[in-house]
């Protein structure tokens, strides 16, 4: 560790990953994401850039309040127009007016767009970034600079590059951020570039990645390794065309892989939570294969993987998942052998321990059914009332089936609509009930509902979220089955069941009730 200077972490989260197709933010949205981010620990949050729209404007005046415990607020925006005066620029002045404490300013590096995107020249270029830098700094800010296009500019013309760089630095910027705006770099290359203009320039470096080559992380980790000061990204690889690098996984790998420690261990420890926050805010579905905060990142599905880590979870997992708030878990299916049935029972709180005559016959028969059709790793909700229902030999069961049956009408008015009715016996009564809806899925989970509500009012708490239906090949010269996947939910989580069927109402009648019965088991209600 030696003499390396302190590595800053810059979000670009409310700015650049704001710029990803679909992703929009609204004003409390940012406070909220600003508040994660600082209890993450990162350095620096740019929340937008003010003036460029009244949305981002709001967020500075009311990120005033904001009492933040780590991070510098940081506002972003361009260099003075060619032509005219920073302190006259009405974009340089929002940038003032935005309150914030430090302002980076984004600026070419690269004499074509000099010339084609600006339309000036490479003097009043250079000119602008001075200008706007030293009247900044002069203002009491801190400013550091974006230089756009860096990596491609340095191809170009690399001695015009390095003038950009300079006139930052000699400006008074506190870093300049090479940026690899098109995302088209590899790291060996990030590597030579950043030691060349450290060495040329001497300024203090910083790194800005786009993924376009799947190489966003490594190029960051790259550029830090060969000498920059800070490292730019954005929450969960946000950002325009396919994303920002992810600052949760260069800050884990800078943790946990190279010995740069850059936010506190309980921080790290809030990754996989903040993650998941953070996409509850922007309303895109978290990526289950993220690195170290994905649900998939310490699953294991292999029956080799699972009898390795019985005895030591090191064994097939390369850090420790609590380290960044995310936890081990062992999936089920026909790739299972004995460890992994025992290693999922006591996860479910089930000691099978000594057990062997058990888990092999609980092998058997999930080899059997995914044959068939089944896939338990996909509904963790089935698998657990097999499990429970083999090791006990009863199945939960919270009543006993006599009938259902749905009929489908089409209307004079073009619609179509489904009604079900169900008849079982629960707590010691006949139970009939009618069920109404849209298809003839619907309608019978209404028509098992309101049975069960005669027994299980608890049932309300229990909502259907997701259905999906998968027409499977004839396999073993059967015939064709249908596979139903339903997901439900009550306030405190939510769970998959499957069912399995050539009949595709069939298949989801299985999996509604699996759905319920879980339901309810899971909520601690008793048989009655
Ligand atoms: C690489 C990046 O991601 S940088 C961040 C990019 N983010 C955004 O663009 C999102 C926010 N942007 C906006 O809302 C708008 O583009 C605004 C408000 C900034 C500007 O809007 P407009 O005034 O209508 O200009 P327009 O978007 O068409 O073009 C950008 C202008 O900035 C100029 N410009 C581009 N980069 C710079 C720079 N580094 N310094 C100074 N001016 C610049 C362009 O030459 C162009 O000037 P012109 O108006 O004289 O043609
Ligand atoms: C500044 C910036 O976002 C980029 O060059 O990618």
């Amino acid at each position: 560790m030696g003499d390396r200077p302190a590595l800053q972490v810059y979000d670009t989260t409310l700015r650049d990953g704001a710029q990803q197709e679909g992703l929009h933010l609204t004003v409390q949205d940012k406070i909220a994401i600003a508040r994660h981010l600082d209890e993450l620990g990162v350095g620096f949050i740019e929340g937008g850039w003010p003036g460029a729209n009244p949305r981002d404007t709001e967020f500075f005046a009311g990120a005033r309040d904001l009492r933040l415990s780590n991070a510098v607020l940081t506002a972003f925006g361009a260099t003075r127009k060619a032509g005219g005066q920073a302190h006259s620029d009405p974009q340089v002045r929002a940038l003032l007016d935005s309150g914030a404490p430090a302002i980076t300013l984004v600026a070419k590096a690269h004499t074509r767009h000099v010339e084609q995107a600006l339309r000036t020249t490479l003097p009043e270029n250079l000119a602008m970034i001075r200008d706007t830098v030293t009247f900044l700094v002069g203002e009491g800010r801190r400013v550091f600079l974006d230089a756009e296009h860096f990596f491609d500019g340095y191809e170009l013309d690399r001695d015009y590059a390095l003038e950009a760089v300079r006139a930052a630095v000699e400006s008074g910027a506190e870093v300049v951020a090479l940026c690899d705006t098109n995302g088209g770099m590899l790291p060996a290359r990030i590597a030579d570039v950043v030691d060349d203009v450290t060495r040329s320039t001497g300024a203090p470096l910083g790194i800005h990645c786009h993924n376009d080559t799947g190489c966003a992380v490594a190029n960051s980790l790259a550029a830090v390794d060969a000498g920059v000061v800070q490292v730019q990204g954005t929450v969960n690889g946000y950002g325009e065309r396919t994303g920002n690098a992810d600052l949760l996984t260069i800050i884990s790998n800078l943790q946990l892989k190279l010995d740069r420690p850059v936010v506190a261990d309980a921080q790290l420890a809030a990754a996989s939570r903040i993650s998941h926050s953070i996409s509850e805010i922007t309303n895109i579905t978290p990526y289950g294969r993220q690195p170290y905060v994905g649900s998939s990142a310490f699953a294991h599905k292999a029956g080799l993987h699972a009898s390795a880590l019985k005895v030591d979870p090191d064994l097939y997992q390369h850090a420790d998942p609590s380290s960044v708030g995310n936890r081990m878990r062992t999936l089920v299916s026909d790739m299972a052998g004995r460890a992994s049935i025992e290693l999922r029972a006591r996860e479910l709180g089930l000691d099978l321990s000594g057990q062997g005559e058990v888990q092999s016959r609980i092998v058997a028969l999930v080899k059997d059914l995914e044959l068939r059709g089944w896939t338990f790793d996909a509904a963790d909700a089935s698998f657990e009332l097999l499990l429970r229902r083999e090791v006990t030999g009863e199945p939960i069961s919270y009543c006993d089936v006599e009938s259902w049956r749905v009929i489908a009408e089409a209307r004079g008015d073009g619609g179509a609509v489904s009604e079900a009715t169900v008849k079982l016996r629960a707590g010691g009564r006949r139970l009939v009930a009618t069920g109404e809806g849209n298809g003839p899925v619907n309608a019978l989970d209404e028509g098992l509902r309101t049975a069960l509500a005669g027994v299980y009012p608890e049932i309300d708490g229990v909502e259907l979220v997701d259905y999906k239906v998968r027409i499977l090949d004839s396999a073993h010269g059967s015939d064709a089955v249908t596979r139903v996947l339903i997901e439900m939910a009550d306030d405190n989580q939510s769970w998959t069941t499957v069912g399995v069927a050539a009949n595709i109402v069939e298949a989801s009648w299985m999996a509604l009730l699996d759905g319920l019965t879980y339901g309810l088991h899971s909520a601690g209600i008793p048989v009655r």
